[in-house]
């Protein structure tokens, strides 16, 4: 059966081509580097990566009455350690105008959340000024997947590879990744489960990546939740979305680090 996922990337397909196509020159960045792989190594807490999402497949609309850039600014001064910002119009109602509108409106480093098949993709989240790009395992094929992950850090960009079960996981360091994402959503089901997190913790710490648990964490004790199986860092969209207290929703996610857990 054909999954959500077959859909995104059948139709991320025809934006590639278009963008071969169109012969536009994509500029190289203009904007200055920042690491959120520095940051997780000094990190006394764990790390929010605070996401832009208006929308997404599982929910529908999430909220589409705030502009990216007050967003993404009260996401920095609430403690945020990276934004993460939906690019993809057709599933997430997002845009790379909206990744630039949020490199001019904070300091921190930005994650250009799409579904990269092709190397242009990762021009363009360049240019716009993302310091971060997303490999999703699931999405690629291994070759693929080393080939994207090469050519992003040739560009001066950070990886965060993203799995779900332990296969993925395995393939994913392989790659030689610092930063592995474990998405408790199951991007073909939708089914969420901090589990997730808890059964593929082990394995990746032991890798030496830093552990962004990524999806369904809403609640003071989802992160102590996540934390006390050994994330480094969260990956939170919908409860800073709807939240209707920025700040204070940080304030309950922002949970001391585990002792030793970045050395
Ligand atoms: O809104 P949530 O449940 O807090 O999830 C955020 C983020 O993890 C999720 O948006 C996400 C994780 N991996 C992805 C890959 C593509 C699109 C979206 C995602």
């Amino acid at each position: 059966m054909e999954t959500i996922l077959d859909r995104i990337i059948e139709q991320k397909k025809k934006e590639v081509l278009l963008l071969q196509e169109s012969k536009e020159i994509i500029l190289e960045s203009e904007f200055p580097k920042r690491s959120l792989i520095e940051k997780l190594q000094t990190a006394k807490e764990l790390s929010i990566i605070a996401e832009y999402k208006r929308a997404s497949p599982s929910k529908g609309l999430i909220n589409n009455g705030v502009e990216p850039e007050v967003q993404a600014f009260i996401y920095e001064n609430s403690g945020a350690s990276a934004i993460s910002v939906l690019t993809d119009s057709t599933f997430f109602k997002g845009s790379f105008a909206d990744l630039k509108k949020v490199r001019q409106a904070v300091n921190l480093p930005i994650l250009c959340k799409d579904f990269i098949i092709s190397p242009l993709q990762i021009d363009v989240a360049s240019a716009h000024g993302a310091n971060i790009i997303l490999l999703i395992v699931a999405a690629l094929e291994e070759s693929q997947l080393h080939e994207l992950f090469q050519y992003a850090k040739g560009k001066g960009l950070e990886v965060l590879v993203e799995v779900h079960n332990q296969n993925e996981l395995e393939i994913a360091l392989k790659t030689g990744a610092k930063l592995i994402g474990v998405n408790n959503r199951d991007l073909k089901t939708f089914t969420v489960s901090l589990e997730v997190t808890e059964q593929l913790a082990e394995i990746a710490k032991k890798s030496g990546a830093f552990l962004i648990s990524e999806s369904g964490i809403h609640t003071e004790q989802d992160a102590q939740r996540v934390r006390n199986a050994g994330a480094n860092g969260i990956l939170v969209g919908e409860a800073l979305m709807v939240s209707q207290d920025i700040e204070k929703s940080f304030m309950k996610l922002r949970v001391p680090l585990q002792e030793g857990v970045n050395k």
